[in-house]
């Protein structure tokens, strides 16, 4: 159902520059940029984008939308279509379904429901761990999107690859495509589960949650995956780093394009801290931790000085019941996908980041990082994927407003100063000022 249409006087966000232009959206691609007059523009629907910003849609690159299997938590409809409302046109969902996307079968099932229900744009990682290593070894994994292990330690303790050095050697020194690795190690963590529970049976209070999934757990995995990929020349990608400790593991003197070893940060380590376990309970319990206000700003200093690539989400949701329980009957994990742009066009707010750098890091960053073909850039002939955002419409986040599945937020009661009023996919204008279009399927993203 694509549709020509015309913003008019808009801020675009894009490769370091902000300027006032037109945009041409046409046949699902953006046609022209500049400003736009007579003939050209004629037919097309018109949007006054004056004093509006214009970003290319949000990529997420790591969320959990539970399809299939755990659909009571969220699928692919619901969790994408949220996505959508809060600016993010991409995705890139991680293996931890069930079954575990342990083969190209189930990856293809995936796909297979994502072309039927996913209002995103939409890629999966293969998982990989250590029972199906040597077949993955076998495949061509340079034509997936890349391999993770990221959540499948769920459903079998002992598979986190940072605890697996020889599975780490074995695939870092055949494996072609983007390893991304959940880092933290297992076995310390196991230790200081003990600890804890010596001290405090099973009421251990939530606040230990970041001394048991510990800086130090965090620190010696990302210390050894780094060095054994170096060894290898392999493409590792850390998930969702979470201490300040780690960023100085990571390089910022060379251009991305160029590295080999690369890292990212979620939204909520950007936002919380430990100082809000008090506040909040499990209902911030992620792994790996939310850790110290340190790290909260050693994070965002990393990510501003380049040692830290890209920003994601891993949306994680669960349902309130799985939530509120004592600390190791909590899930971890929380819904983030409608929210991660609002957070930092807060944290520009409060002059912590420029417009620029969140499209750097938000958008451009992680299509060249996964080489994603003709999206995360504003550009002539480019897929229209895009977000126009007011930035002086302020907000509450509550029940009503929320689109997740699940039916909560952590961050339930903050009021955000921006709004996300267009959201286009594929150059179908989506969501317009809280309504959505009729469902129109994303695509499957291509890399290079
Ligand atoms: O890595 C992960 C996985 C995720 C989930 O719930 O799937 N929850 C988390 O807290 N971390």
């Amino acid at each position: 159902m694509h549709q020509s249409i015309v913003i008019k006087n808009v801020n675009i966000v894009n490769e370091g520059q902000i300027k006032s232009t037109d945009v041409f959206i046409q046949n699902g691609f953006i046609q022209k940029i500049g400003n736009l007059s007579g003939e050209i523009t004629k037919d097309a629907k018109t949007i006054d984008g004056t004093g509006k910003y214009l970003f290319p849609g949000i990529i997420d690159g790591q969320v959990h939308f539970r399809e299939p299997g755990l659909t009571h938590k969220g699928d692919l409809y619901t969790e994408s279509r949220a996505a959508v409302a809060g600016g993010t046109t991409s995705f890139i969902d991680m293996p931890n379904t069930v079954p575990n996307v342990l083969t190209t079968e189930i990856l293809d099932e995936k796909f297979r429901i994502a072309s039927k229900k996913s209002w995103a744009n939409y890629s999966f990682f293969l998982g990989v761990n250590n029972d199906n290593l040597d077949s993955v070894l076998q495949m061509d994994t340079s034509q997936f999107i890349g391999v993770s292990d990221d959540g499948l330690y769920f459903t079998k303790k002992g598979n986190l690859l940072a605890d697996s050095p020889d599975t780490m050697e074995k695939l870092f020194s055949n494996c072609k495509s983007i390893i991304a690795i959940h880092s933290e190690m297992e076995k310390i963590i196991e230790e200081n589960e003990e600890i804890y529970r010596a001290e405090y049976g099973e009421d251990v209070p939530i606040a230990c949650h970041p001394l048991i999934r510990s800086e130090e757990g965090c620190y010696q995995s990302t210390k050894r995956a780094i060095a054994i990929a170096e060894k290898h020349k392999a493409r590792l990608h850390i998930l969702h780093l979470t201490t300040e400790a780690e960023t100085h593991l990571f390089r910022n003197d060379i251009p991305l394009r160029e590295k080999n070893i690369t890292t990212e940060v979620s939204v909520q380590n950007l936002w919380f801290s430990d100082k809000d376990y008090q506040r909040l309970g499990t209902l911030i319990k992620w792994n790996p931790a939310i850790k110290t206000e340190q790290d909260r700003v050693g994070l965002l200093k990393a990510l501003l000085d380049d040692r830290i690539d890209i920003i994601t989400t891993d949306h994680a949701p669960h349902s309130l019941e799985e939530k509120e329980k004592p600390y190791f009957q909590s899930m971890s994990g929380a819904p983030m996908v409608q929210h991660s742009l609002y957070i930092m066009l807060e944290l520009y707010k409060q002059g912590l980041i420029s417009l620029e750098k969140i499209a750097e890091k938000m958008c451009h960053n992680v299509a060249i990082l996964y080489g994603i073909e003709k999206r995360g850039f504003i550009r002539e002939g480019y897929f229209a994927d895009l977000t126009l955002v007011d930035l002086n419409s302020p907000w509450t986040v509550g029940k009503e407003n929320i689109l997740y599945k699940c039916g909560w937020s952590p961050l339930e009661g903050e009021t955000f100063q921006s709004k996300v009023t267009h959201t286009f996919v594929n150059g179908n204008l989506v969501y317009e000022n809280g309504n959505f279009s009729e469902f129109i399927p994303g695509q499957r993203l291509e890399f290079k």
